[in-house]
């Protein structure tokens, strides 16, 4: 069969776009997730999101995001703001938009310039399965030791939706085969059963980080705003960057800008554009995809 899809990226996170607003979520989303995916066989990108029916009387369409492995995720920042572009343009040309997600809450965006988005991220909590670890106060995990990858680390924990494991390091934050498999040997950690993702960030100013990340059911990837939310937040609580104020977090695909306010929630501002549509054809599944 043929499926309409609209390819989109902010900050070079890049998912397929498919508007189930009328039909309602297919029963094969996962499985179309892992094939139109994968890189060099079909349309290729970092996962699918698809856009229903709103959940709520106020929201404007509700969005379920599935990893290239076909694993659903809770939240994506990067994919909300995506999603609020793409409504812009498909029907509901407002400044305000809405999303409702079936486990995050509904998201309320701003367009704040062209093809710039606010979104209100709510607040973020501690990543909810690090097995053995204790919270301060229920909120996030704070350097908790961690051995992966023939290395001992102390890792922050922190939800913002999506659990993530973010690591500060005084170098450059890993690329390439050294990310990949240090955030491999983190992501999959006994310690995280449900999986975490990963960042490494670097302070390179007051109210700068270089970020590098890699994401559970995708891989290494050009950027995460969940991602950038959670690094954001554990540089607040441990006193790296002023809470209340801009913080810029650069990643190999372009920078987001995110606030930490005083009650704990997280605004995180980027950028979210249409690369190009087509129609692609859906194959018959057969071969799964290995694990990342
Ligand atoms: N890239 C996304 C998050 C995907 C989440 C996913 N990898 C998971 O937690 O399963 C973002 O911009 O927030």
């Amino acid at each position: 069969m043929k499926l309409n899809f609209t390819k989109m990226q902010g900050a070079g996170n890049d998912y397929i776009y498919i508007d189930c607003r009328a039909a309602g979520l297919p029963p094969d989303a996962a499985a179309w997730a892992v094939q139109l995916s994968r890189r060099h066989f079909s349309v290729g990108a970092d996962g699918v999101i698809y856009l229903c029916p709103p959940l709520r009387a106020d929201g404007d369409a509700a969005m379920r995001m599935f990893n290239a492995d076909g694993s659903e995720g809770v939240m994506c920042g990067n994919g909300v703001r995506c999603a609020a572009e793409f409504l812009y343009t498909h029907g509901v040309r407002r400044d305000c938009i809405r999303i409702d997600t079936p486990s995050a809450g509904q998201r309320v965006l701003h367009r704040v310039g062209d093809g710039l988005w606010q979104v209100e991220m709510g607040r973020f909590t501690a990543a909810p399965d690090a097995v053995g670890a204790v919270g301060l106060g229920g909120g996030p995990l704070l350097d908790v030791p961690l051995c992966a990858g023939g290395r001992a680390w102390r890792v922050h924990c922190v939800a913002v939706g999506n659990p993530h494991c973010v690591l500060f390091t005084h170098e450059p934050p890993p690329a390439g085969a050294e990310l990949a498999a240090w955030g491999r040997a983190l992501g999959h950690h006994p310690a995280f059963p449900g999986g975490i993702n990963v960042e490494f960030a670097q302070p390179i100013s007051p109210t700068g980080l270089a970020v590098t990340v890699w994401e559970r059911g995708s891989g290494a990837t050009l950027a995460c705003g969940t991602g950038a939310c959670a690094v954001a937040a554990a540089a607040v609580l441990t006193g790296r960057c002023p809470r209340g104020a801009p913080i810029l977090v650069q990643l190999p695909g372009g920078t987001l800008e995110v606030c930490v306010q005083r009650d704990d929630t997280v605004l995180l501002t980027g950028d979210a554009a249409a690369t190009f549509s087509g129609t692609v054809l859906i194959q018959p599944c057969k071969a799964p995809r290995g694990v990342v």
